[in-house]
């Protein structure tokens, strides 16, 4: 059996990009870049005005100036101001020729259409924002490999961009496993329990930004679930099993696996939950087979799916952990085993959670993370700094 490390290692040594989409900017926060991105616009894309006020050309010897025109935001017009003449003006409203600088109106004493300045040690150019000072036509705005925030839709959007191009998800598949599976809304007979581990799975891959998800049921049955994983692989470009790839007389996905020709990049890791998780490959394709109790699906997703799906979406150190947190509190653990924990983190500290068994979900009305206790130590002391991953 390998270690975790082992099996990121094998893992990172067999990623591959996935190509392209042209996406809405409005929907494109977390998505990364895939070309570089040159402005088509000079922002502004004209001089105007940073505040509500009076435009004008100041000099030093004037204190007063008349006010011969008003130009709201969005004004279409030019207008041009002569010697002593201001407008009045307001935020995001095109300067006119001839005007210099915006004083504000608090600092404006008007009389009819006299204005006079009230305080002493004005600039010129004070509180106009000039063409092109956020950017300039063909200057570069954003690289390849930008990972969109909504402040980055904002800049796109800024300077007109409707659509951008990003690293495109991958087309996934979820089959669920197990003969005793309902759906939500079916009844459930004894014996029987609902699948929690599709709806679980589709809500953690949307949270990437995978959008198109094929999920399927299989009850256990060899023939009928290699049919239906050669049918998914035809059509996707990773495909996540849930279940029965333990031990038991009727796991046959391991089986159904290297008769569809999958390789096998490693099977079992020295971990809990998720001891017998499968990767495997098929050509470009990812397959992934995770141990059916739900607790281990969403951990063995966190810690070798997500970080694949992540790299195939142009995302980088995709390994990493979020953040390193000291633990609240002792852990006592079995040596030789990495444990991922349900865990929430509180005041710079991260508690883990009761119920930790992997059939048990109770943890995650909790958690918002898992903590990773590492393989070597029965032990781990209250402070020690652990790896987070949040959920
Ligand atoms: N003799 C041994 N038995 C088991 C071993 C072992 O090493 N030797 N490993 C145990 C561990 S650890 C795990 S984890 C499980 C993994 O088993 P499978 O991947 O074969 O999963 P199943 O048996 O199909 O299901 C396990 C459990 O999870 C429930 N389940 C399955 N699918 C769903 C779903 N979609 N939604 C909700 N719950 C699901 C299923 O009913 C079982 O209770 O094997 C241990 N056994
Ligand atoms: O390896 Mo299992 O997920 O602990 O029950």
């Amino acid at each position: 059996m390998i270690s975790v490390n082992e099996a990121r290692k094998i893992l990172a040594e067999n990623l591959t990009r996935g190509g392209s989409v042209e996406i809405q900017v409005s929907e494109a926060a977390g998505y990364v870049v895939y070309r570089d991105i040159v402005s088509p616009a000079d922002v502004p894309a004209f001089d105007n005005s940073a505040m509500d006020g009076y435009a004008l050309a100041w000099g030093k010897n004037r204190e007063s100036w008349t006010v011969v025109v008003e130009i709201p935001a969005g004004s279409a017009k030019n207008f041009r101001l002569s010697e002593g003449e201001a407008a009045r003006i307001f935020t995001g409203s095109p300067m006119p020729e001839g005007a210099d600088t915006v004083i504000p109106q608090e600092q404006i004493e008007r009389t009819g259409n006299i204005i006079q300045y009230t305080l002493p040690g004005f600039g010129t150019g004070a509180n106009v924002r000039y063409k092109g000072t956020q950017i300039r036509t063909g200057e570069l705005m954003m690289q390849r490999g930008t990972l969109l925030s909504a402040g980055g839709v904002g800049l796109l959007a800024s300077v007109g961009f409707a659509t951008v191009e990003v690293f495109a998800p991958p087309v996934l598949s979820v089959i669920v496993t197990g003969s005793e599976l309902r759906t939500p809304g079916e009844p459930l007979t004894h014996g029987a329990i609902f699948d929690s581990n599709s709806p679980m799975l589709k809500a953690a891959l949307n949270r990437l930004g995978v959008r198109k998800i094929y999920t399927s049921r299989v009850a256990d049955n060899e023939p009928e679930l290699r049919k239906n994983i050669e049918k998914e692989l035809n059509k996707s470009d990773v495909v996540i099993i849930s279940g029965g790839i333990s031990v038991g007389d009727y796991d046959f996905v391991k089986t159904s696996l290297a008769g569809l020709g999958v390789k096998e990049l490693f099977y079992k890791v020295k971990q809990r939950p998720g001891k017998p998780i499968f990767a495997g490959k098929l050509e470009n394709k990812w397959v992934f087979a995770l141990p059916g109790n739900p607790a281990s699906v969403l951990s063995c997703f966190s810690h070798y799916v997500k970080p694949c799906i992540r790299y195939f979406m142009g995302h980088n150190n995709v390994w990493n952990p979020d953040i390193t947190l000291p633990l609240a509190e002792d852990s006592i653990k079995k040596k030789g085993l990495t444990f991922f924990m349900k865990a929430y983190t509180e005041n710079g500290k991260v508690h883990l959670a009761e119920g930790q068994q992997s059939f048990n979900l109770i943890a995650f009305s909790k958690a918002d993370c898992f903590a990773e206790l590492p393989e070597d130590v029965d032990f781990v002391e209250a402070g020690t700094s652990v790896n987070i991953y949040f959920l």
